[in-house]
């Protein structure tokens, strides 16, 4: 009998076993389905009930065809075009320009089954994303998996109480007074650039032609990872953990860089899967060596007072969190080591490429217009007179106006993050002075890409010299009158927080570079900016750099010292 009833429950769980698979394998299917058709399905429906119109996509690429083939056939990248260009919007995003052509300053295209609608239109922004509407935008969830190893969970992805805790703590560490202590860092590494450069020079006999992107960003890249964590990528600690983590950061963003994802499409992740788990292993290596480095670091907080000067960003958020006696305090300002490794690797990838891209683009510029360059050195000149010394000061580099006009300029010409996204966190309604229906809904989960380049040059904001680089624009207030126009660092609550850092940045490396060299274009510079993330040039930026005298005289002095 007992036998009969073991047999009977064995048979019974084989039986329920045997249910229960086809019903998960169902459910898995109905949320499947869910996820990639019905859903997008729906919001493609209230979409286009709500006004929005756009190119048709596909199930399941999207728009993603027809962005691959625009792209396939532009010019090669030897190709290029004139400084003054009016068009590279085209350039930079043709399928954008395109569409904007058919559908105007608003309208939806899809990454595969994410719906995305693009705006170039301020007033359209301001209404939808503007004042007390732009709490209702988070950061996109499609590019916060596909950027994971690269911010983690870092203020630049970081969503609620998360990211308004840590932007808390974070902000204040970008003070001017913070950034001040950090003049004398970045003019050190901003030395050694210049003399590679110089000695470049010298053994061309005059002057020598320099690809001044390669360096700039090297030197960026230097300064935010002494700025950020107190490593450099030459002088190692005991255990050559900062230039390990250093090559490490670069590695994993060259591969993220290449990696040819196919955003927003189902499952995409599977084709790639063996980039995928090379980045994830590269940020898992990443975040054991930051690890260490904080716990040093806490550890020599508590211990040595000298530590507790460190003037580094790591520094000031774990003094951020610390009760006065060494002891980190539970409360709010308080960051996990996880949690700081993701913000040191934040501000590394934010930060450095961002800075070198406006130093570079500024750069070429200055070569295309020489009577900005004269201007500008001028300037430094009279404020920060070479006979006082090299030394620079914050105070002194506050005052180089000029030098303001012509930051804003370039990052409106070449903003070198050219795009700001957000997502929906709630269905958002606003009324529509364009469609005929009182209120357009725009739904939860629906994507929002800003084209900041389209902006940047649109002739209605800017007027019909919008494509020239007229850096007085900037004087007497300057812009285009909306500042929902102008968006280098983003807009809102999530603006850059590390802005300030840039124009501290800037104008070290700016003064530097101007009192030692005069720029003119190399003969083999190819004009071509392209968005690769950021936008950057496609060829580098190869500059003819010709020593000043007065540069000359005072390294003559140097070396007779
Ligand atoms: C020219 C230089 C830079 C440009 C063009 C730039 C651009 C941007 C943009 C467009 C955003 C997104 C804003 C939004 O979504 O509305 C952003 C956010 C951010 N940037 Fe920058 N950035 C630059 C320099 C830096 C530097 C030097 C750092 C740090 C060392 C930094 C750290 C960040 C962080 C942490 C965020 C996230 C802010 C948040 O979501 O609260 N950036 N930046």
């Amino acid at each position: 009998m007992e036998e009969q009833l073991v047999k009977a429950s064995a048979h019974g769980a084989m039986a329920s076993g045997a249910l229960l698979l086809p019903l998960a394998a169902t459910l898995l299917l109905l949320f499947l389905l869910h996820d990639c058709w019905f859903s997008p399905a729906l919001k493609r429906r209230r979409l286009r009930l709500a006004g929005f119109r756009g190119p048709a996509p596909s199930f399941p690429l999207g728009n993603l065809p027809e962005i691959t083939a625009t792209m396939a056939a532009m010019p090669p990248s030897s190709a290029s075009v004139s400084i003054g260009s009016a068009d590279i919007h085209g350039g930079v995003f043709p399928y954008f320009a395109r569409w904007r052509g058919s559908f105007g300053k608003v309208f939806v295209y899809w990454l595969g089954t994410e719906p995305f609608v693009y705006v170039s239109d301020p007033a359209f922004l301001r209404s939808v994303a503007g004042g007390a509407p732009g709490k209702l935008w988070g950061k996109p969830d499609v590019f916060r998996r596909d950027r994971m190893p690269m911010f983690g969970r870092g203020l630049v992805m970081a969503e609620g109480d998360l990211w308004a805790r840590h932007r808390h703590v974070i902000a204040p560490a970008f003070s001017s007074t913070n950034l001040n202590d950090m003049v004398g860092l970045m003019e050190e590494a901003t030395e050694k650039m210049l003399s590679e450069w110089t000695a470049l020079a010298a053994n061309s006999a005059s002057s020598a032609v320099v690809d001044v992107e390669r360096g700039v960003v090297r030197n960026a890249a230097e300064i935010i990872a002494k700025a950020s964590f107190g490593i450099s990528t030459t002088d190692s600690d005991s255990n050559d953990v900062g230039a390990r983590v250093f090559e490490k950061l670069q590695a994993m963003q060259t591969m993220l860089f290449k990696s040819n994802r196919l955003v927003g499409v189902p499952f995409a992740r599977l084709l790639h899967l063996r980039k995928t788990f090379e980045a994830w292993k590269l940020g898992r290596e990443i975040d054991a060596l930051l690890l260490h480095i904080i716990h040093r670091r806490r550890h020599s907080q508590s211990h040595d007072t000298a530590s507790k000067k460190r003037k580094d960003l790591l520094s000031l958020l774990l003094l951020a969190g610390n009760n006065g006696n060494g002891k980190q305090q539970q409360d709010q300002r308080t960051m996990t080591g996880r949690e700081l490794v993701d913000e040191c690797k934040t501000f590394f990838f934010g930060g450095h490429e961002t800075t070198a891209l406006a130093v570079s683009w500024t750069l070429l510029m200055l070569a295309a217009h020489p009577h900005w360059q004269d201007a500008l050195r001028q300037e430094i000149l009279e404020f920060i007179p070479t006979n006082e010394g090299t030394q620079l000061e914050a105070a002194k580099l506050g005052k180089l106006t000029k030098m303001g006009w012509v930051l804003n300029e370039v990052l409106r010409l070449y903003p070198p993050s050219p795009n700001v996204q957000r997502q929906a966190l709630h269905d958002i309604t606003l009324s529509s002075p364009d469609t005929e229906k009182k209120t357009v809904i725009i739904p939860r989960g629906t994507n929002m890409w800003v084209d900041v380049v389209a902006m940047h040059r649109d002739e209605a904001l800017w007027g019909t010299d919008a494509s020239e680089f007229r850096p007085e624009r900037w004087a007497a207030g300057g812009g285009c009158g909306d500042r929902m126009g102008y968006l280098p660092f983003g807009f809102g609550g999530r603006v850059c927080v590390g802005r300030n850092l840039t124009g501290m940045e800037y104008r070290v490396v700016l003064a530097m570079v101007l009192r030692r060299f005069e720029l003119s274009v190399a003969p083999e510079y190819r004009h071509q900016p392209r968005v690769m993330l950021s936008l950057r040039p496609a060829n580098g930026i190869q500059l003819l750099l010709t020593p000043l005298p007065a540069a000359a005289a005072s390294n003559n002095n140097t070396s007779t010292d």
